[in-house]
């Protein structure tokens, strides 16, 4: 790359504070992704912003960047709100916040379910410049606490809503009122929307009125640029297989030799395959984790932290780990299940395929999914290839042998912890608080 280049490339001609370029240096993030350029400057004009990307483009930086330049410029005070769907991606977005602000003694609230409530209200007590919140529990305490624990988000500069077209649905509907009811009014505080799928829901906001002759809301989206919804390095595939030998294939895929080392993400529609999935393949000795919205906090917690570690090679998961999840190794999605939404293909897919990595997705097709891997087709403007690995029938007719029968192990373990009255509980509990949890 030439000198002339690199100079209107980097961070700091972008307008990114000294410190906060060295901080990001000393990530190995030196040139900024196109939709950081593309937002950066907007942000820090003072504009608000729709900013739509690929999965894995760099969207995080897009808004953290100007938002941590301004606010070392006055680092004090509450200075910016993150909603965002999930607990998890939360967790990973105030971890960032506070790895990028260290040097600047940046203190990140992070405000989600599941989690204790005494903890967080003396966190927000004590004044910090940034909340990383789902909106469930940020509503919970700005319904219940007084002046002294939320009374400083009346003055913040910022609102970033990051998944934004989710945020923006009937789920969060309530809790997103609420918790932007505590607000200055938008005109006097900066709104950035981020997603990797902008829907018309998310275009459909209304432009707020002009700064410096330009328009405050500014929509910046590189998918319209490049049809194609997925990041270049990911490669798709399908695989026609029947319903009942599912499990079958999937280890073989999972034991095969191509994959016999990979770290994968396979997504399932519901918790309860979730669960049968996760203690088949530990009988059959793969190591193994999950992640669905049934588990206590600390268990959820504790199994992302096994996948991020490769201590568990392989992680299934429901929709809970659909979005923003940032883990460079993952190499293998399987959409096990396939889902109704073609967008929640583009997220799956994206838990791989990062930053210009290399990633692979398989959706496994049974008869019934045929319109939805054609709707998925059209959603990201191409084709899938079909996956040529597993035909070899004596292969899956042994595996399913072995996986038959630890299913059956599987079934009655659970059948014995009650695992569906587990359930009924656990749902009765979290009903208070409505977070991301349709899964
Ligand atoms: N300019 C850059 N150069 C190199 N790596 C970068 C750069 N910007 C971000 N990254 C890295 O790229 C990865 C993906 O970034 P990020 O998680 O922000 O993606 P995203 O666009 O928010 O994806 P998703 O839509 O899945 O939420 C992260 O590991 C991040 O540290």
């Amino acid at each position: 790359m030439s000198g002339a280049s690199k100079v209107s490339e980097d961070f700091s001609s972008l307008g990114v504070s000294k410190w906060l370029v060295e901080a990001l240096r000393s990530m190995k993030i030196a040139q900024p992704t196109a939709i950081q350029k593309a937002c950066i400057p907007r942000i820090l004009e003072g504009r608000d912003c729709i900013g739509g990307a690929k999965t894995g483009s760099g969207k995080t930086i897009a808004f953290a960047a100007p938002m941590l330049t301004k606010w070392s410029e006055d680092p004090s005070g509450m200075f910016g709100v993150v909603l965002t769907p999930t607990r998890e991606l939360a967790m990973q977005i105030a971890e960032q916040f506070t790895a990028l602000g260290s040097s600047m003694n940046i203190r990140v609230a992070l405000v989600v379910g599941g989690e204790s409530i005494v903890e967080q209200a003396l966190e927000l007590q004590r004044r910090p410049h940034f909340i990383v919140a789902t909106p469930g529990r940020l509503a919970h305490h700005i319904t219940n606490s007084g002046d002294d624990t939320v009374g400083s988000l009346k003055r913040v500069k910022y609102l970033v809503l990051d998944e934004a077209d989710i945020l923006l649905t009937e789920t969060f509907t309530e809790a997103l009122a609420t918790c932007v009811s505590i607000l200055p009014p938008k005109e006097r505080r900066q709104n950035l929307l981020f997603t990797a799928t902008v829907t018309d829901q998310v275009k459909s906001l209304q432009n707020a009125p002009t700064i410096q002759g330009k328009p405050k809301l500014f929509s910046y989206e590189v998918e319209s640029m490049d049809k194609v919804a997925i990041p270049a390095t990911l490669k798709t595939t399908y695989l026609l297989v029947p319903e009942q030998v599912k499990e079958a294939y999937l280890y073989q895929i999972l034991t095969s030799a191509m994959y016999s080392e990979s770290s994968a993400i396979i997504f399932v529609n519901r918790t309860i395959t979730a669960e049968i999935l996760r203690r088949t393949l530990k009988q059959l000795d793969v190591r193994v984790a999950s992640l669905h919205s049934q588990m206590p906090q600390q268990e959820r917690t504790n199994s992302l932290h096994r996948f991020r570690a490769n201590a568990a090679r392989v992680l299934i998961a429901t929709d809970v780990a659909s979005r923003g999840l940032d883990i460079p190794t993952v190499q293998l999605v399987v959409n096990y299940d396939i889902s109704a939404n073609p967008d929640t293909f583009i997220h799956r897919a994206g838990r791989t395929a990062r930053a210009g990595r290399s990633g692979e997705s398989i959706c496994f097709v049974t008869q019934r999914d045929v319109s939805r891997i054609e709707a998925i087709e059209v959603r990201i403007n191409k084709k899938m290839d079909e996956f040529i690995n597993v035909h070899d029938t004596a292969v899956i007719r042994k595996a399913l042998n072995k996986v038959t029968a630890a299913k059956r192990e599987s079934l009655m373990a659970m059948e014995k912890e009650n695992f569906g009255e587990r359930r009924k509980v656990n749902n009765k509990k979290n009903g208070k608080e409505k977070t991301y949890r349709r899964n």
